[in-house]
């Protein structure tokens, strides 16, 4: 879906009036949804809407003992507990502090690269392999041979389940295969098992045999745990193909929720089952919400009467979601955001290499940029030599 799908759904949630909610059905899927801070309150705060909806896919591929996707009982609240304490705690993301700076400096040396080599400098590309091999290494310690590898399965695994599959919508159909999406999966998770489930088994050895206790990676925090705490080999493979995770969600889907039981949102009967989104576009182009929302002008943040907190409190921009299943990596990843950006603008003045940059978006894992942003680059030390 694109975004001019977004575009189609805001207008339309519009004109449903000022609680902006739409039900919409499809075979056996219900689904709500919000295009409004008030109701999209209701749906992410609450307890009512705790679990996932899961589709054939993500539970062929494991997602189900994942973090992300498990329902919201007792294993679920396990590995929150696990993650809030051992993996995203401040302690593990100061220690990961060095990654990061390394990584930045790769970036800032890669950008320098192709400016001088072809003139221009295509951003993304950069970005994506440098996210790439933070996540790994956060994940597993250090760089893998294959990591190249493992970023692709895990782009297949997303595309597998962001694929639309009528099976999902008409059970009737589940013995089918139409667009050969499970076939593919099995394919998918036997590899992961393989190539993630290997690596777990040589770390254990490594543990055992050289008494190495680990580093600061997340896969040596879920070998550090207490025995009480300790998960299987396969859900900690399910756990680190997980955290693998490089696209922040789309901001239509903005991570589904699923009602657990019957409840209302505004005066809207909402019944157990129905599957509820929030519409993050439409709320950030919503001119009732944000004065001229379609200009760029980040300092709108400093003139606003209040803070907007991006950690949840406030739905009028809620990057990381909200309530009970608040994205638990929010802190490593704003650390991360942050000083990237700040080295890249530290290092380098950015002039755009065309006269206009197009704005036009594109929904793909994540909402991206129709036409990659190309830029020129001046080192800030030549500005120095200048003067
Ligand atoms: C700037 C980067 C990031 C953005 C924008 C982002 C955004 C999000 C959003 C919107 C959700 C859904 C929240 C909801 O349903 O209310 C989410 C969930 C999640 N995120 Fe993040 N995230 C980021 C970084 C990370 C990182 C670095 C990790 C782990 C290494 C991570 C792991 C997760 C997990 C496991 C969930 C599922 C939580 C649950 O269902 O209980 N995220 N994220």
């Amino acid at each position: 879906m694109g975004s001019l799908a977004h575009r189609k759904l805001a207008n339309l949630a519009v004109s449903l009036g000022a609680t902006r909610l739409m039900a919409l059905s499809l075979g056996t899927t219900r689904l709500i949804i919000s295009s409004h801070p008030e109701t999209a309150r209701e749906i992410l705060s609450g307890s009512s809407f705790s679990d996932r909806p899961i589709k054939e896919s993500a539970r062929l591929l494991m997602f189900e003992r994942a973090i992300g996707f498990a329902p919201s009982g007792k294993y679920w609240r396990h590995l929150r507990r696990i993650a809030a304490n051992h993996m995203f705690s401040p302690r593990r993301i100061s220690c990961l502090e060095g990654l990061r700076h390394r990584v930045a400096d790769e970036m800032a040396a890669e950008v320098r690269r192709a400016m001088e080599e072809k003139g221009v400098v295509e951003l993304r590309k950069i970005l994506q392999k440098g996210s790439l091999s933070n996540i790994i290494e956060s994940v597993f310690g250090c760089s893998l041979e294959k990591e190249e590898e493992l970023g692709l399965m895990v782009k297949e695994g997303y595309e597998l389940i962001t694929e639309f599959n009528w099976e999902d919508h008409f059970p009737n159909l589940k013995f089918l295969d139409f667009h050969g999406v499970k076939r593919r999966c099995h394919k998918l998770s036997s590899k992961v098992r393989g190539i993630v489930g290997q690596i777990v088994q040589e770390r254990k050895k490594s543990v055992v045999e050289v008494n190495n206790n680990g580093g600061n990676d997340f896969l040596s925090a879920l070998l550090a745990l207490p025995k009480e705490d300790q998960l299987s080999d396969s859900d900690m493979v399910a756990v680190l193909w997980e955290v693998l995770r490089m696209h922040p969600p789309g901001p239509l889907l903005s991570w589904a929720r699923l009602a657990i039981h019957d409840v209302h949102v505004g005066k809207c009967f909402i019944p157990a089952g129905t599957t509820a989104m929030v519409n993050m576009w439409a709320i950030t182009h919503d001119p009732s919400i944000w004065k001229d929302p379609w200009t760029f002008r980040p300092e709108r943040f400093l003139e606003e009467a209040e803070d907007v907190s991006i950690m949840g409190s406030d739905l009028r921009l809620a990057p990381f979601g909200s309530g009970r299943r608040v994205c638990p990596g929010k802190a490593l990843g704003l650390a991360t955001v942050q000083l990237w950006l700040a080295r890249l603008l530290h290092r380098f003045r950015w002039l755009p290499a065309q006269q206009h940059v197009d704005l036009s978006e594109t929904l793909r894992l994540s909402l991206e940029m129709k036409r990659p942003l190309a830029c020129q680059v001046v080192p800030r030390e030549a500005d120095q030599y200048a003067l």
